[in-house]
């Protein structure tokens, strides 16, 4: 027996050791049910800010609390079992310096169990990340589209076709140098990200980025068709569970209207009726 394996889930160190092997299959989850369901599938599970905008109507990802996160992240650990379980760090938890940013980071992890946080920027939150990584911390990256900053890039257009592709290669250079184990890449030009993803050395992990992305990364609500306030080119729709539902709770609706639901099937009897 190896002395890890007392720890059932992989760690930071078993992902990075995946760059340029299969690729890394990844998806977000809210609530157990979901987790359960993507647990079985996915290498990393993500909790991500985008339950603010998925499940609690807001519309960006900034009124996101750490209260909410632990919620989350509290219900998605007894959903997961198998992948790495990664929880993203909510706008305000960590820019303000790196002690704020351990503090968040630690609390997260001990209230909810996960493997390792996820915080957005490059090289400017460079020594924030290698402050919790040496503080045993693992650490996800998150460049190019940063939606936390989307009130200051106007939207969340595409990243990385002008000037900004210098400062970008940039951003994936320091947060690895900083030690994060992996960086995800999100909305970058496919050339871009290609570039990334031969220059460092960690795993991409691509949302609307590159095909050669070391792993893939999408919100589930989005590739199950039960989120549709907006849909990114990258999103592939892979069912229309919201048709469903309609569908079934406008037969239900209709039912109940008709007298036609319950049935005898549905009610009790006075005497309970052997089987
Ligand atoms: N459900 C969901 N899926 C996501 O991928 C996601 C969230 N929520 N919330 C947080 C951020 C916000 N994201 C977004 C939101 C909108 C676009 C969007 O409208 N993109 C258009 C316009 C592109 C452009 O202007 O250049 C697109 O066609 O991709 C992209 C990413 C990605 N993240
Ligand atoms: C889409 C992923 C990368 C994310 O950060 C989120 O869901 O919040
Ligand atoms: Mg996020």
């Amino acid at each position: 027996m190896s002395a890890n394996s007392k720890f059932k889930t992989p760690s930071g160190h078993a992902l990075k050791a995946q760059k340029g092997q299969d690729p890394i299959v990844c998806l977000t989850a809210y609530t157990t049910p979901m987790a359960r369901l993507v647990d079985k599938h996915c290498d990393v599970v993500l909790v991500g800010d985008s339950v603010g905008m998925v499940l609690h109507g807001f519309e960006s990802t900034l009124s996101v609390t750490m209260d909410m996160m632990i919620m989350h992240g509290q219900a998605v650990r007894r959903g997961v079992d198998q992948a790495l379980l990664v929880v993203d760090m909510p706008f305000g938890s960590y820019e303000h310096n790196k002690e704020q940013a351990f503090e968040n980071a630690a609390q997260l992890m001990r209230k909810t169990g996960c493997e390792a946080v996820k915080l957005e920027g490059g090289a400017h939150m460079a020594e924030t990340i290698a402050y919790l990584t040496q503080r045993g911390i693992p650490v996800m990256g998150h460049i190019g589209l940063t939606p936390q900053s989307v009130k200051a890039m106007g939207g969340y257009s595409v990243q990385g076709r002008g000037d900004d592709h210098k400062r970008i290669m940039e951003d994936a250079k320091a947060v690895e140098d900083a030690g994060a184990f992996a960086i995800v890449l999100e909305m970058v030009t496919q050339p871009l990200a290609d570039e990334i993803t031969k220059l460092v050395g960690v795993p991409t992990i691509g949302i609307g980025a590159s095909v050669n992305c070391d792993g893939q990364i999408l919100v589930v609500d989005d590739l199950l068709g039960l989120f549709s306030s907006f849909k990114p080119k990258f999103v592939k729709r892979y069912a229309e569970l919201a048709d469903e539902a309609d569908a079934a709770i406008e037969l239900y609706a209709r039912e109940v209207r008709a007298r036609s639901f319950p049935t005898d099937a549905h009610v009790y009897a006075a005497k309970a009726k052997k089987s």
